[in-house]
C-alpha cells in the first residue's frame, strides 16, 4: 500500500484527516521567499535555477509541514521553451509577443527538453530532500489556459482574445493546442520519470468556455495530453483542475480520464459528493476565507470536512494562496484540519 497520504487518496482510498496542501503554496506571502525571489534576479531565472527553486520549494514544508510539496516553477515556462518572449514585469504579471494565427504552423518544439532540463533537474533535486512521508507534485498549465496569454500576450479579466482567436481560426486553435498538448506529456513524462509522485493539470481560465468550445478547446485537448502521458507513464497519477468549469466538470472528469478532480469554491457540496463517488475531490475553501481567518475560516474548514470528509478527499484552497495571507491563518487551517476527529 502507498505511504504518502496524496496518493492514497487519489489511488480513492478515504483517509482521514484528509492530506493537505495549497495551490502556490511558495510564495510572496512568505519572508523567506522574498528573501530567495530577491537575489535569484527575474522570476524565469529562479524557475530555472534548480538550487534556489529546490529551495522555495521546500520553504512551506519545513514551516507547515503540509503532505504534498509542489515543484516550484511555472505554467509559462512552456511558451518559454517555445521562444516567445515571457517575461514577468512588475505589477503586471506575465507578458510575451502575442501569436497570429498563420505563425502556428512554424512553432518549434525541438527545443524544450533541452530548455526545461532544469526543471527537471529541480524535480529530482526536491525529491532527494523532501521527507519521505511527503509527496511530490508536479504540473503544467492545461493547452488552453496557456494558449489564452500566447494569443493575448499577456493575462486578460475574461480571454477575450483567445475566446475570440477560436470562433474565427477554429482550426489554427485546434492546432495551438495539440502542439501544447504534446509538448506538456512529454514535459510531465519527465517530471514523473524524475521523481514527481502525481502531475497536476492547472486549467485556470476553463471557466470562459461555451459548452461546445468547453468540449474542443479543454477537454479534447487535455484528453490527449492524459492519454499520451499514459502511454509513456502507465499508471500516472493526474488532478484535473478545471476552475470555473462547474456543470461541465462531471463530463470533463468521464472524457478526459483525469483521477481526481480539482474543484473551486463555487461547486456546490451536493455536486462535488456526487464527483467524489466516481473519484478523489480537491479543494475547495475560498481564499478568501483564510485571508479573513477566525470564524470564516473555521466555519469554512468545517463544512468541507463535515460534507466530504466521509470520501476520497485532498483538502486545498480553490484557487491560489494570495500574496496577503497571513502566516498565522495558515498554521490556524493547518490546526483545523489536523486536529479535527472524525
Ligand atoms: C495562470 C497561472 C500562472 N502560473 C500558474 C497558473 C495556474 C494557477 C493559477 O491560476 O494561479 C501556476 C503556478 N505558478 C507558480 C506555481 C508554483 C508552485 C506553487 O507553489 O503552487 C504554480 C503551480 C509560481 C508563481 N508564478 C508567479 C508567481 C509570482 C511571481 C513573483 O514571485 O514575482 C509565483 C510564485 C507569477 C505568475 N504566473 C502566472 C501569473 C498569472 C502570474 C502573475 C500573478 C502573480 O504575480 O501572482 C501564470
Amino acid at each position: 500500500m502507498e505511504q504518502r497520504k496524496l496518493l492514497r487518496v487519489l489511488a480513492g482510498e478515504t483517509v482521514f484527516p484528509p492530506p493537505v496542501w495549497l495551490m502556490r503554496q511558495a510564495g510572496r506571502y512568505l519572508p523567506e521567499y522574498r528573501e530567495v525571489r530577491a537575489k535569484a534576479g527575474s522570476f524565469l531565472d529562479l524557475c530555472y535555477n534548480p538550487e534556489l527553486a529546490t529551495e522555495v520549494t521546500l520553504q512551506p514544508i519545513r514551516r507547515f509541514g503540509f503532505d504534498a510539496s509542489i515543484l516550484f516553477s511555472d505554467i509559462l515556462v512552456i511558451p518559454d521553451a517555445l521562444k516567445r518572449n515571457v517575461r514577468f514585469v512588475q505589477g503586471e504579471g506575465p507578458m510575451m509577443d502575442p501569436i497570429a494565427p498563420h505563425e502556428i504552423a512554424s512553432l518549434d518544439p525541438s527545443h524544450a527538453d533541452t530548455h526545461l532540463a532544469p526543471v527537471i533537474a529541480t524535480v529530482a533535486r526536491i525529491r532527494a530532500a523532501l521527507p519521505d512521508e511527503t509527496a511530490l507534485i508536479g504540473f503544467c498549465g492545461a493547452p488552453w489556459t496557456v494558449a489564452t496569454y500566447m494569443i493575448a500576450g499577456h493575462g486578460t479579466p475574461t480571454q477575450a482574445p483567445a475566446r475570440l482567436f477560436g470562433y474565427e481560426h477554429p482550426e489554427a486553435m485546434d492546432e495551438l493546442l495539440m502542439l501544447l498538448a504534446e509538448m506538456s506529456a512529454d514535459y510531465l513524462a519527465r517530471q514523473l520519470q524524475a521523481g514527481a509522485d502525481c502531475v497536476q493539470i492547472f486549467d485556470s481560465w476553463s471557466g470562459v468556455l461555451d459548452e461546445a468550445s468547453f468540449e474542443r478547446f479543454a477537454i479534447a485537448p487535455v484528453r490527449h495530453l492524459v492519454q499520451r502521458l499514459r502511454a509513456m507513464v502507465p499508471g500516472a497519477r493526474i488532478i484535473g483542475f478545471p476552475k470555473g468549469a462547474g456543470a461541465f466538470l462531471d463530463t470533463y472528469r468521464e472524457k478526459t480520464g483525469v483521477d481526481a478532480l480539482g474543484l473551486d469554491w463555487g461547486v456546490p457540496f451536493e455536486q462535488a459528493r456526487r464527483l467524489q463517488k466516481g473519484g478523489a475531490v480537491q479543494g475547495n475553501l475560498d481564499p478568501l476565507r483564510l485571508i479573513a481567518g477566525g470564524r470564516a475560516l473555521e466555519e469554512g474548514v468545517n463544512a468541507i470536512l463535515d460534507q466530504l470528509g466521509d470520501g476520497p478527499l485532498v483538502f486545498n484552497l480553490g484557487h491560489g494562496i494570495t500574496p496577503d495571507a497571513p502566516i498565522t491563518h495558515v498554521e490556524h487551517l493547518m490546526r483545523l484540519v489536523r486536529q479535527r476527529a472524525s
